[in-house]
């Protein structure tokens, strides 16, 4: 209302007289003021001062308010616009160049990621093929210094050191002078992290997928706890390589994802302890090496714990060397009188393709290979020395086997080699700390250490093998294996719906025969039923007319040569019960002749009815008179009508409804089967028929009850027998079967519902 009020004042600015009248008609004032108020809102001070200056004060008091309404409506309308572009504007941020500019940052993004994967991937190979060059068994040599003790007693040392090699040293004895060669010499004064530097290249091999195992061996007291686990001032190689371990896969956190997980034990006298798992309240738990399915050395029930900190791991290490079986020895105050173990889980996760690996760390510090007889031991610290040897001779077993590269390895000669199966020789990597003592008093163990590193470092064990994870390998084989099987089952099944399949196209084949079969034997029957009624319905013509000849014949003779009797008085005559069916009065071929000619000639209606009688079907020509005064027995006949054998009142036929007996049937059947007499057949066709009584049984009363004229009067014996043609051409026979039977002498089985044999007879 406003708007067109606005939009009718601005048309109307050109021509001011008419102005106000249009105006003032369009809106109301209250509308004006209203539109006033809210503009005058948003209306800058220019454009207050700019009004309408054409407009004079004597045009009256409205025409300015009605300028400045103008003015307003059309900065709004301008303010409208341009809140459309605005909004149109940050519709479509970012623009086209915007996501342009995102698009090809992203493809940049992606280009250097791959690149780096692909450097990365090449870095990791030729540094580890470097380490493989120099040889994937490392074998370094670490000499201690003299101890306060050796030093007291006026040792000297039987070590010398080239300057210019750090790979050489000399062994110097009174006699001889020997020379050993390894991968790096430490010297006494060499530090930890000297050492650890050196071994730092071969253990972040661990973090790229590879088996790595480090291990000190030597004489009791000759440093090996020292380098393998450090003091707390002086940390050795296990600490610092967790502590390499964090700091690598931090580095390398945005490709690669690592869980570590540590496991401490100890092999005591040829078993297995858990350091970790280790409680005093508890009982010690029994460990073994059990090989996992996927192939690897396992011990169930071990500890493993997972470590994100070296904090967490120093605390760990500190816990598990507590509960280390040591004892002093001659040799050492703390020996360590077992093998101790730490196994260093690491499992990783490239984020970019997925890929994962599982691979161990073994830092394992061997007991001391001292000489039984010579630290003078007995008891129970002789039968550890006894079985230190042993595991430290399978150890030496193993090596060697590796060095002559035999076939068979003797890993399971001892649970340390059993254990360290998988990450000594083959596809790992291994550095051996070989640590002597200068003191001439240990010369015969230190000969016999270096003799053993030497050996060790003539291992030339394969290129080392990254390790995938085999859990994973083990579990995408265990899929194929499913779907193998599962490929089994689905073919096994196809076949079983195969042969069903044929199964059922060879039934159906079976039953499209037997219903041509079956449409083969109806169309015989039914020509055969033609082909009957025919010859039926000559036979009965045939009959009838030489009834009809008989019967006249006869008749003229009787007019001729007898005197008609007087009628019988109606009264005397018995009356016609029960006539059944449709039938005549009288039989065409009365047995007793006097009783027939009485009865016949006596009537002459009778007579005329009768040969209207005999022109028709056959089935007209019986009648049952009531009985006389006769008390004989009347004899079974076989043979009494073809009316006895008529179906039971209840049974319904074509002609004849079931609640129409057969002495009440109505008067209208008759003219249908005269009609029609093929509808009589068909009657008699499908009419059950009933049992014949048996011979013995057949007294009058067995005849009434099984008659189908129940009711009639008992027939009298020597009374008239049917001798009419149609009862001698219709035998009482299954029409139905006679077909098949003309085919062959063998009865064929029929569709139809067979009839008991008694019934058929
Ligand atoms: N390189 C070294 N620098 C200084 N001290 C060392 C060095 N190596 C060993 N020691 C000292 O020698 C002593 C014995 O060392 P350690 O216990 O490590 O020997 P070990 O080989 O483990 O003996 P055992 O087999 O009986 O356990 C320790 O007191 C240790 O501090």
């Amino acid at each position: 209302m406003v708007e067109l009020c606005s939009e009718s004042c601005h048309q109307i600015v050109i021509d001011k007289d008419q102005t106000v009248e249009n105006c003032e008609s369009k809106a109301s004032p209250n509308a004006v003021r209203e539109l006033f108020e809210e503009n005058t809102d948003s209306m800058d001070e220019d454009t207050l001062s700019n009004m309408n200056p054409e407009i004079s004060p004597a045009e009256g008091p409205t025409l300015p308010i009605l300028q400045k309404v103008i003015n307003l409506s059309n900065s709004v309308q301008h303010l409208k616009k341009e809140h459309e572009i605005l909004s149109n504007q940050v519709k479509s941020f970012p623009g086209h160049d915007v996501v342009g500019t995102l698009q090809l940052l992203n493809d940049e993004y992606q280009l250097l990621k791959k690149k780096y994967l692909d450097e990365s991937s090449e870095r990791k190979r030729l540094y580890n093929e470097v380490i493989e060059l120099k040889g994937n068994i490392r074998v370094f040599c670490r000499c201690r210094p003299l101890n306060q003790a050796e030093i007291a007693n006026g040792s000297s040392s039987v070590v010398e050191f080239d300057s210019s090699q750090d790979t050489e040293l000399q062994i110097v004895s009174s006699d001889s002078k020997k020379q050993f060669k390894f991968d790096h010499v430490f010297r006494p004064e060499e530090s930890q992290e000297a050492v650890f530097a050196l071994t730092k290249p071969i253990v972040t091999s661990v973090l790229d997928g590879y088996n790595v195992c480090i291990f000190a061996y030597g004489q009791t007291g000759t440093g090996k706890t020292f380098t393998m686990e450090g003091t707390p001032d002086n940390r050795g190689v296990n600490y610092r390589t967790l502590e390499e371990l964090f700091q690598v896969s931090g580095e390398r956190g945005g490709v690669m994802q690592y869980e570590l997980f540590v496991s401490m034990m100890e092999v005591y006298n040829e078993k297995i302890r858990d350091l970790l798992g280790e409680n005093s309240n508890q009982p010690t738990k029994r460990l073994d090496v059990k090989q996992a399915a996927d192939g690897t050395q396992e011990v169930p029930g071990l500890v493993e714990a997972r470590v994100y900190n070296t904090q967490e791991v120093w605390e760990l290490l500190k816990s598990g060397s507590r509960a280390r079986s040591v004892g002093a020895t001659n040799a050492n105050e703390s020996s360590s009188r077992s093998h101790c173990l730490l196994r260093v889980t690491v499992r990783g996760t490239n984020l970019i393709n997925g890929q994962k690996t599982r691979s161990h760390l073994w830092l394992v510090d061997l007991a001391g290979s001292e000489r039984v007889g010579k630290i003078e031991v007995e008891g129970e610290r002789l039968k550890e020395s006894q079985f230190i040897n042993k595991s430290l001779s399978a150890l030496g077993d193993v090596i060697s086997a590796l060095a002559s590269k035999t076939s068979h390895i003797p890993y399971r000669n001892s649970k340390l080699t059993h254990m360290l199966q998988s990450s000594l020789g083959g596809d790992c990597k291994t550095v051996m700390f070989v640590q002597i003592s200068p003191s001439n008093a240990d010369l015969g163990e230190t000969l016999c250490s270096l003799n053993f590193a030497s050996r060790v470092r003539g291992i030339e064990s394969g290129p080392a093998r990254k390790q995938v994870d085999l859990a994973e390998v083990y579990k995408y084989k265990q899929m194929a294996e499913k779907l193998k099987h599962d490929e089994k089952e689905t073919k096994k099944l196809q076949d079983n719906v195969q042969s069903l399949q044929l199964r059922l196209a060879a039934r159906e084949h079976i039953c499209r025969n037997l219903q041509e079969k079956v449409r083969d034997l109806e169309s015989q029957l039914a020509e055969e039923r033609k082909t009957r009624l025919k010859q039926e319905t000559r036979a009965f013509s045939a009959a009838a007319a030489a009834s009809t000849r008989s019967f006249l014949r006869q008749e003229t003779e009787k007019t001729k040569m007898e005197k008609k009797p007087p009628l019988v008085p109606t009264k005397l005559r018995q009356p016609l019960r029960k006539i059944t069916n449709f039938m005549p009065p009288a039989s065409p071929m009365p047995t007793n002749r006097k009783t027939t000619r009485i009865t016949m000639a006596s009537v002459p209606e009778a007579k005329e009815n009768n040969l209207k009688t005999m022109m028709a079907p056959r089935r007209n020509s019986i009648a049952v008179r009531p009985p006389t005064t006769t008390t004989a027995v009347r004899q079974p006949k076989r043979r009494v009508s073809i009316a006895t054998f008529r179906p039971y009142s209840h049974m319904t036929t074509p002609l004849r409804s079931s609640t129409s007996g057969f002495n009440h049937s109505s008067t209208m059947d008759r003219p249908s089967l005269m009609r029609d007499p093929r509808k009589a057949r068909y009657s008699r066709l499908f009419s059950p028929l009933p049992k014949l009584p048996n011979p013995s049984e057949t007294t009058p009363a067995a005849m009434r009850s099984s008659s189908k004229f129940m009711g009639s009067p008992p027939m009298q014996v020597g009374s008239w027998k049917p001798k009419h043609p149609t009862v001698v051409a219709l035998p009482r026979k299954s029409l139905v079967w006679s077909p098949l039977k003309l085919r062959g002498t063998q009865r064929k089985q029929s569709f139809l519902p067979l009839r008991p044999s008694a019934e058929r007879e």
